[in-house]
């Protein structure tokens, strides 16, 4: 055999003790991708289990299986053969010597809210001091060229380490990346080379998956592990669960950057809000440094800090990360302000869950001399339990909340709506998204503030197995356009 591809030594170690020296392509976790030469892993999943696709994974070419199950009665011989404790450990880290390259420097930032935020703030934090950075996470790949949109928020490891290998030979030194609690748990980031972690909040989200909240807070806890010894975590302590987090942290060694009100290496001393913009007065290490922050919302600052806080954590010179806020640009779809109409403003968020809509509202009401207006839905096929949740906020924060779809996947739509409307039956209820979010626009008085909740800077609206062609931005102007024409 030539000697191409990878040991199945160097790729498992000490799980292929008679055929370490055995060659393979390359490896696969999914038997209908598997090429010929390359080793298939069989990973336990939330619908199937892949050991259930070894046979075929060997009948399209696999000639080694990585399995948590015993080798099974019926495979050829031929095939090395290895079970292992963690499936999903063993491919990551194989993963990882497939694409070996990685930036220097990445930093991965965990919570329920504000992942993309930060990752994306640090980014351009990273880039303003003058490094190749790149952000990873559900936006996509965003580097200084522009922005490649995946499909997850952690994407799976193989993928996760060809993009690494392939930002790394592009010359990205810097990554700022987002650590899913589904990424976490199913491993999907071991193997990557972390220099600095950080934790943002907890929330309710992803109940369907997670079977209790402790099980959710020691998912996202796992970044602590995946860090080396000594390696710095920053976490914001005005948020939820930052003792928690902290605790944990001492507990594997790493020294916490506290960021905030409460925080320590960057505490917020005064925030005073200048229109769309804050003035910010940070204590930094003992200093004192005034940024203005062209973004608005409480929430933002602490996003915006925390990033500034994983510059630090990554040796960045702490007054010039802060400092830096100054240029930051918002993300697409998180409070982004799209359209004036009638004297009234219309803002698109991400908010799919029940703190992050109670933040926007909270937020944005002060941006609202008139009334606030909501229209919001709630994704099928996700955590039920959010859906009165939201409904409770909306009807609470808004003056007129409209209930509408979100990404009904294969649920139906008007069961989705109605479990939101349980907590709130006096919401208007307008199922399509479009005819909602115009109702939503034809509403704007001066003075009033629309915001459409829920999808950001998706681009289109899965219903059933399909996904049409949808944006919350494209429908608002739009609406705007053809209500104006009317008038
Ligand atoms: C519930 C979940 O997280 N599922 C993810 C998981 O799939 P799974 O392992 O559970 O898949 P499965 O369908 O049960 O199949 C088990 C195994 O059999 C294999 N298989 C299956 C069929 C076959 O013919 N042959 C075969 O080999 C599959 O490839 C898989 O390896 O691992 C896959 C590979 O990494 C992911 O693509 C998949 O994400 C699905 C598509 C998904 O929707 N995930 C969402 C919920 C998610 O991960 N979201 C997070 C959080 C976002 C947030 O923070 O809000 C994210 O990081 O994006
Ligand atoms: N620190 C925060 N606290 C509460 N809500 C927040 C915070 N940051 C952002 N949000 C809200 O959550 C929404 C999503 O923000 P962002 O995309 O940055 O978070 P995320 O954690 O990456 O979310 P996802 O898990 O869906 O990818 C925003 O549009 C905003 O409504
Ligand atoms: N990463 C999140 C995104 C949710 C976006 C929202 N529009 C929805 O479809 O519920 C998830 O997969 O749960
Ligand atoms: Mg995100």
């Amino acid at each position: 055999m030539q000697d191409t591809g990878f040991s199945l030594g160097q790729l498992f170690p000490g799980a292929f003790p008679d055929d370490a020296e055995r060659r393979v392509a390359g490896i696969a976790f999914d038997s209908r991708k598997v090429a010929q030469g390359e080793a298939f892993v069989a990973l336990a999943g939330a619908r199937t289990d892949g050991a259930r696709f070894i046979a075929d994974a060997a009948a399209r070419g696999a000639v080694a299986i990585v399995s948590g199950q015993p080798r099974p009665a019926g495979l050829a011989p031929g095939i090395a053969f290895a079970e292992v404790s963690d499936p999903r450990r063993a491919l990551a880290l194989a993963a990882a010597k497939v694409h070996p390259r990685q930036p220097a420097t990445i930093v991965a930032v965990t919570g329920t809210s504000g992942k993309s935020s930060v990752a994306e703030f640090t980014r351009q934090i990273f880039m303003a001091l003058g490094r190749e950075a790149a952000s990873l996470g559900t936006i996509g790949i965003v580097t200084a060229a522009g922005a490649d949109y995946g499909s997850l928020t952690t994407p799976d490891p193989l993928s996760l380490h060809a993009s690494l290998d392939r930002l790394a030979g592009e010359g990205v030194s810097h990554v700022a990346m987002e650590a899913s609690s589904h990424g976490l748990d199913q491993r999907r980031l071991d193997g990557v080379r972390l220099t600095a972690g950080a934790f943002l909040n907890l929330g309710r989200d992803h109940l369907d998956y997670h079977p209790s909240v402790e099980d959710y807070l020691a998912a996202k806890l796992r970044l602590w592990e995946l860090l080396p010894a000594g390696a710095p975590v920053v976490i914001n302590r005005d948020e939820p669960y930052a003792a928690e987090a902290a605790q944990a942290a001492a507990a594997a060694g790493h020294p916490v950057i506290g960021i905030g009100r409460g925080g320590d290496r960057l505490r917020l001393l005064s925030v005073e809000r200048k229109g769309f913009s804050q003035r910010l007065r940070v204590a930094v290490d003992g200093g004192e440094v005034e940024v203005m922050l062209p973004l608005v919302g409480d929430f933002m600052a602490g996003n915006a800090l925390v990033a500034a806080g994983l510059a630090i954590a990554a040796g960045e010179e702490p007054e010039a990360a802060v400092a830096a806020l100054s240029g930051l640009k918002g993300v697409p779809g998180r409070l982004e302000r799209v359209a004036e109409h009638n004297g009234g403003l219309v803002v698109v968020d991400y908010a799919h869950k029940p703190d992050a809509l109670a933040a926007v509202l909270r937020t944005l009401r002060p941006y609202a001399s008139g009334r606030l207006i909501c229209v919001f839905g709630c994704g099928g096929d996700r955590d039920r339990g959010k859906r009165p949740l939201m409904g409770g906020i909306a009807a609470e924060g808004a003056d007129i909340a409209i209930v509408t779809d979100d990404n009904p996947r294969s649920e139906d739509p008007a069961a989705i709506r109605a479990e939101i409307l349980a907590a709130a039956p006096g919401l208007r209820e307008i199922g399509d998204r479009a005819r909602a979010i115009t109702a939503g626009v034809a509403e704007l008085q001066p003075g009033d503030l629309l915001v459409v909740a829920g999808k950001g800077h998706e681009t289109g609206q899965i219903i059933g197995d399909r996904t049409l062609p949808f944006s919350d931005h494209e429908t608002v102007r739009h609406a705007v356009a053809e209500i104006s024409g009317r008038t």
